[in-house]
């Protein structure tokens, strides 16, 4: 007795259940079991605490993802909110694997029983256990969450597995008790962009199906971005490419070590701008320095980006580490909410037009993706015909 409404609904058509992300378990060290899905299933009705809305939809998608595969239901109408909610995200798990759908959901359901076990318990700032995602490196410390993308050997090349848990991980941290969260990668890349075996896919028939999905993925991708509520700060530890340029501009701050590139090359790729890019780029720089960048690729230096206004500060690469974190933790003892109210002001007056753009150039994409120019672009990188 006593367990709220919304965690003892069994069906998940009827309630947005819940499920989520997950902290202690090494992805690497295991796999869910159906028992371990069915665990999880129980748990979430023991949970004391409504997760809200955005976890539960992400609950109720890795639930069907894991339970059924992916999005099969036609798709509700306009007018139909929560239903349109619910397909939206379930569909933009797009061609998850059940088996790492499972994953997903026990290890979601264990972040939130371990996050509502310890509310109160933990010291405002102490260390916590970084959470099992399998792209990233996640840890709190300092009033800073770090977001670290972490597939070295792929230059940080983000699939998407990757989307997924930055949404995961973004998500976790507009809710938990750090002031600044920072998005960073290990090695000498800060990110090559989006995976190009993201389209191997495409070569397999349901190409438009496909394409699709990578839409809907990427404009709940953008969304994260556009709608996160703590200062954001990205720390650019090497070259950047594609998708992680274009999502600097809606950052609230960019430090960068003098090492790193800014590379959009969307024509050479058959491809067009996303990330709100079209929009921010014009107006953080200037409408052609922007064509230079978005349209004839033009990869710009660290020193470039920042004369450009799109990096905040360059910093020599032997004492980069060291000096944007000294800055970092000295920023995030200023007061949160002062902070959070503040990006709120500057959000809120261009929120609304940066979803529609978001919504504009995923439409424009799911088009340029079934493009021979796309196709031809990616099977030459795939053949290692070329390269950047
Ligand atoms: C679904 C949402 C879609 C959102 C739309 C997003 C658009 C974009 O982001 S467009 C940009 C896409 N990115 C690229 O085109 C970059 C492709 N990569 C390269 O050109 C090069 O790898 C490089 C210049 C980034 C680095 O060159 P190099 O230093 O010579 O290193 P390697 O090429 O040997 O890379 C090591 C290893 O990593 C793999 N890899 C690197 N980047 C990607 C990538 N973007 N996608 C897939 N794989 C990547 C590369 O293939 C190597 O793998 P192995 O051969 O297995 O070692």
């Amino acid at each position: 007795h006593g367990s709220p409404a919304w965690a003892t609904e069994r069906d998940p058509l009827q309630v947005i259940n819940f499920p989520v992300v997950q902290l202690h378990m090494s992805l690497m060290a295991m796999r869910a079991s159906q028992k371990d899905f069915e665990n999880a299933m129980n748990q979430v009705k023991l949970l004391k605490k409504d997760p809200g809305n955005e976890v539960k939809l992400k609950l109720y998608a890795l639930y069907k993802q894991a339970t059924e595969g992916p999005c099969n239901t036609p798709k509700p109408g306009v007018f139909d909110l929560i239903s349109k909610a619910k397909w939206d995200t379930w569909s933009a798990l797009g061609s998850l694997p059940k088996e790492t759908a499972r994953q997903n959901y026990v290890d979601l359901v264990s972040s939130l029983s371990s996050s509502s076990k310890s509310s109160g318990q933990v010291e405002p700032g102490a260390d916590r256990k970084p959470p099992g995602y399998e792209t990233l490196v996640v840890t709190s410390e300092d009033g800073i969450t770090k977001i670290m993308l972490n597939r070295p050997t792929k230059k940080n090349a983000m699939n998407r597995q990757m989307y997924h848990e930055i949404m995961l991980a973004l998500e976790a941290a507009s809710k938990d008790d750090s002031r600044i969260t920072v998005i960073t990668g290990n090695g000498d890349y800060y990110s090559s962009g989006n995976d190009l075996t993201n389209f191997t896919d495409m070569a397999s028939g349901k190409v438009e199906e496909l394409a699709k999905n990578s839409a809907i993925l990427l404009r709940n991708f953008v969304g994260c971005f556009i709608d996160f509520p703590k200062p954001l700060v990205a720390v650019v530890n090497g070259p950047a490419v594609g998708i992680s340029v274009t999502t600097l501009g809606l950052f609230d701050a960019v430090y960068s070590t003098d090492r790193a590139t800014f590379h959009t090359p969307f024509s050479h790729l058959g491809q067009s701008p996303e990330g709100c890019s079209s929009y921010t780029f014009p107006r953080i720089m200037s409408p052609s320095k922007a064509t230079e960048m978005l349209i004839f690729g033009k990869k710009l230096t660290a020193r470039e980006a920042c004369a450009q206004g799109l990096v905040t500060e360059v910093f020599p690469d032997s004492t980069f580490q060291k000096e944007v974190w000294t800055r970092l933790k000295a920023y995030a003892k200023l007061p949160p909410n002062a902070m959070r109210i503040s990006k709120e002001v500057i959000r809120n007056k261009e929120k609304e037009k940066l979803h529609a753009i978001n919504a504009e150039e995923c439409s424009v994409l799911q088009e340029r993706w079934l493009s021979d120019e796309c196709m031809n672009a990616v099977m030459n990188f795939l053949s290692r015909k070329a390269k950047l």
